[in-house]
């Protein structure tokens, strides 16, 4: 790879960031970032920043924008000899401007999806809440139902995927996320996809990609993403 090549995935709770991530990155061979699981890391060693944002999420809060600047730069700098995907953040303008003073973007992808397909697949989203894997009883099933496939743990339902609860949260994700949308857009590095399947939106998303970046695998349909 001549230069790296760096992108973030944004979309509301549910629209696929982490599915289509693991594509890519199974694709064209670059590091998926995540930053639930970074909040996750930290959390389970218990680093100052680790216990600050725990509190946050207890209470089903987003952790505040200075808390996850400090949990996450510090890591993308061990990252710079790598080409990267961001999923999960940056979630607020101000969290993108940080991140803009931290590194150049290639490509900002940004999922939109119908409400009533994210209640669904919501609706059917089942985690492992240790890892943050994810499945959904229709589409990605564990093996085994309600057990995580590596571990063998109980899987639990999130409250806040709740229909009830998902109404709420899309209302403030689209608050806090325009001002980001047009931030990149204003920087002419963002690409909107919109349908109901992730499996009508990935060959899309691959096309542009194959433009950026050098495909390490040409079937870039792969059956499984977890
Ligand atoms: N960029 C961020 N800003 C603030 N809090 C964050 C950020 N990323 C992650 N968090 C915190 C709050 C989240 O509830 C928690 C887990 O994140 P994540 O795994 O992305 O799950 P999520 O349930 O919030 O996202 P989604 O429903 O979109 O998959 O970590
Ligand atoms: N039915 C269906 N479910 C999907 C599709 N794409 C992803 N999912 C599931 O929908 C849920 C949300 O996807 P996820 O990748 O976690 O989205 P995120 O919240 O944006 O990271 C998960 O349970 C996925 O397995 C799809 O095209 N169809």
């Amino acid at each position: 790879m001549s230069k790296l090549f760096r992108a973030v995935i944004m979309g509301p709770p549910g629209s696929g960031k982490g599915t289509i991530s693991e594509r890519i990155a199974h694709s064209f061979g670059l590091k998926h970032l995540s930053s639930g699981d970074f909040v996750r890391e930290n959390i389970a060693a218990k680093t100052e920043a680790g216990v600050l944002a725990k509190t946050y999420i207890k209470k089903g809060l987003l952790v505040p924008d200075h808390v996850m600047t400090r949990l996450l730069l510090p890591r993308l700098e061990e990252m710079t000899k790598y080409s990267w995907l961001m999923d999960g953040f940056p979630r607020t303008l101000a969290q993108a401007e940080a991140l803009n003073s931290a590194c150049d973007l290639d490509v900002a992808i940004n999922l939109n999806i119908p409400l009533e397909t994210l209640k669904e697949r919501l609706r059917h989203r089942w985690i492992h809440p240790l890892s943050g894997r994810v499945y959904n009883m229709c589409f990605n099933p564990p093996r085994v139902q309600g057990i995580d496939d590596i571990t063998g743990e109980p899987l639990i339902q999130q409250e806040d995927d709740r229909p009830e609860a998902l109404v709420a949260r899309l209302r403030h994700y689209k608050d806090v996320a325009k001002p980001v949308i047009d931030f990149y857009k204003a920087k002419g590095i963002l690409y909107t996809f919109s349908d109901t399947e992730t499996d009508l939106i990935w060959p899309n998303i691959s096309t542009l990609l194959s433009t950026k970046i050098p495909a390490i695998q040409s079937d870039a349909r792969c059956a499984s993403t977890h």
